[in-house]
Parts: structure tokens; sequence; C-alpha cells
């Protein structure tokens, strides 16, 4: 069934490598760290996957992430999701990796990076899939921290191609990270962060204004204002969009209401993305599938957004 959405050749550019952690390989890593979990087992775990908002999600993947601990580990997740590509027929992708989720528990920046890397190098070799890693700065954090992630990743920095913001949105603006993006632009970073998703519009402009980011993380918010929505137009500024994501998270409160397919339209470059997939219930071939079910997505339209997904790429 929809074999012709998982058929298409696409990108994925908004993905959280810690939000692919599915369910029976926390257990494993568990078991294998010996750490003591929560949760009684997968299904326990599974059906506490309820949220009423972002930060009632992120309390649940810090908590999550706490499995991953040695360089195997991030190797055994990430390898996980290159698979997970293959069989989407995803031929390029750009995660984000938040080390400070890591190294604020000891563990070594190092080797979060090498387990990382190395799954990519081989998810390029073995599987033919192009990628590049996002450095990602937790927002709810103080800028200094921040500072100190870029700092422990300069020696590093052929790993990366971009840095980003993510986390908990209210209450935290992109200008609060201006300085540290400044710095990250003047090593030669490129930038993007998470826009719009909880956030009002007036985020969206200073990530762009301020932040001087390439592409916007969901930015379904710019909706909201009609300056906005002209700007990302007249600018082919790409939004990455996560559907399932924003059901889950309460951003929308039903696939019917979500305004992708208006924005398509309307010409901004919006893209389909999973965010964390072993959270909301699929990768990137569910969205689009949810999309098709649930609003009526045309084939057109998914070429399109399939298109968007492989123009809007910034690693190569
Ligand atoms: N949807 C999301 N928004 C902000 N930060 C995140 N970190 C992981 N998923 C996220
Ligand atoms: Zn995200």
């Amino acid at each position: 069934m929809h074999d012709w959405l998982n058929n298409l050749p696409k990108a994925e550019l908004h993905l959280h490598l810690e939000g692919s952690l599915e369910p029976e390989l926390m257990f494993r890593l568990a078991e294998r760290n010996k750490i003591a979990l929560p949760w009684n087992d997968v299904e326990a775990l599974r059906s506490a996957y309820n949220f009423g908002n972002l930060q009632e999600f992120l309390d649940l993947y810090y908590a999550g992430a706490d499995v991953l601990r040695t360089e195997q580990d991030f190797y055994d997740l990430t390898w996980a999701y290159l698979q997970k590509c293959e069989e989407q027929n995803v031929v390029h992708t750009e995660p984000f990796f938040d080390p400070q989720t890591h190294t604020d528990r000891g563990v070594p920046f190092e080797a979060a990076l090498n387990g990382i890397s190395a799954a990519l190098a081989d998810g390029r070799e073995l599987l033919g899939i192009s990628s590049g890693l996002i450095l990602s700065f937790l927002r709810h954090l103080p800028e200094e921290e921040a500072f100190k992630a870029l700092e422990q990743a300069l020696p590093y920095r052929n790993a990366f191609f971009a840095v980003g913001l993510d986390s908990s949105e209210v209450g935290h603006p992109p200008s609060k990270f201006q300085r540290v993006f400044d710095k990250a632009r003047a090593e030669g970073f490129l930038t993007v962060a998470h826009a719009g998703e909880e956030g009002p519009p007036e985020y969206i402009w200073q990530a762009l204004d301020l932040l001087k980011v390439s592409r916007i993380d969901h930015g379904v918010r710019a909706a909201e204002d009609p300056k906005l929505i002209a700007r990302l137009i007249e600018e082919q500024i790409p939004l990455t969009v996560c559907p399932l994501s924003n059901t889950k998270l309460k951003v929308f409160d039903d696939m019917r209401q979500h305004n992708i397919l208006d924005l398509l339209e309307q010409g901004v470059k919006v893209t389909v993305n999973s965010d964390d997939p072993a959270y909301f219930g699929g990768y990137v071939t569910e969205n689009f599938v949810a999309l098709h079910e649930s609003l009526g997505m045309t084939e057109e339209q998914a070429r399109r957004l399939a298109q968007n997904s492989l123009d809007a790429r910034l690693a190569y």
C-alpha cells in the first residue's frame, strides 16, 4: 500500500537522531548498559507516548536518551535510522545531533560524534545515502552553554555543515542565541533554527534576520503573518515541516487541520519530515501517507514536496 509514496526519491531535512530511538532499541541499550528504565516493557513505554505539548514530549525524550552511553550505542542508533531511510527511498539526510543532551550526562562528545559519523560514513558507502550533520544547541540552556558546545565541535569542524537550535521554544527566542550563531557563521557553518512550531511568527523573523538561517525548521505558525509568508515565498526559504509531529504535539488538533498543503499551494517551499519518528508514529513515508489520507494530497503535490526536499538540501 502506498508504494508510490515510499518509492519517491526524497531527502529528510528535519530529523533528531535521538528521536529515532525505537522502544525496542531503547530496551536493548538499557540492558547492555545496565540501566533501569522507569517502564516495565516496550508496550508500557509506547503507551506513555501521549503528549499535550512539546515540553511533555521533551521530558520523555531526554529521559529515553539516557540509555545512549557508548560510541557503539550512537552507531547502532544512527545505523537503524539509515536502514529506515533505505527502506523508504530517502536518498539524502541532514540529521540534528544535540551534544548537550549527552555531554551534560557525562558522555564524551567524541564518543557520541564518532559513533554517529562512522554510521553516516557506512550509510554513504554501503547504502548510497548522502548526509550532513547539524550541531544543534538546546535553547532552554544559557547561550554560554551553546558556546561551549561550539568550542567542543571546532576540532571536528568537518563533521558538521551547520548549526541549529531546538528544544523548548516558547520563552527562548532566537535572539537569545544571536552571538553564538554569529560565531558559528564566522567559523563557516550554515545556520538553521526551529521557529514557529509553538512559538510566534516573531521568532521566525528573528531566525531569519538575527541568526541568518538558510532554512526554518517547522515554521507552520508563519501562516498567521501574511508579510512573513510573502517573504518566505519571495526568498524561497525552505520550511522543514513535520506533520505527524505537529499533530502528536497538538500544534494542530487533527491532521485535517494541517496547513502544509495550503502553504505549498501559496508557493512556500515546504518539505515533509519526521522530526522524532520513534515517538510520533512514523518516518518520512508515514508522514506522506498521512497527508494523502487526511488532506487528500495528490500525486502531483507529493512529487512537488519530494522535489522541494531535494532542492532544499544544504550539505553535499
Ligand atoms: N519537535 C521538536 N521541537 C523542538 N526540539 C526538539 N527536539 C526534538 N524534537 C524537537
Ligand atoms: Zn525538530
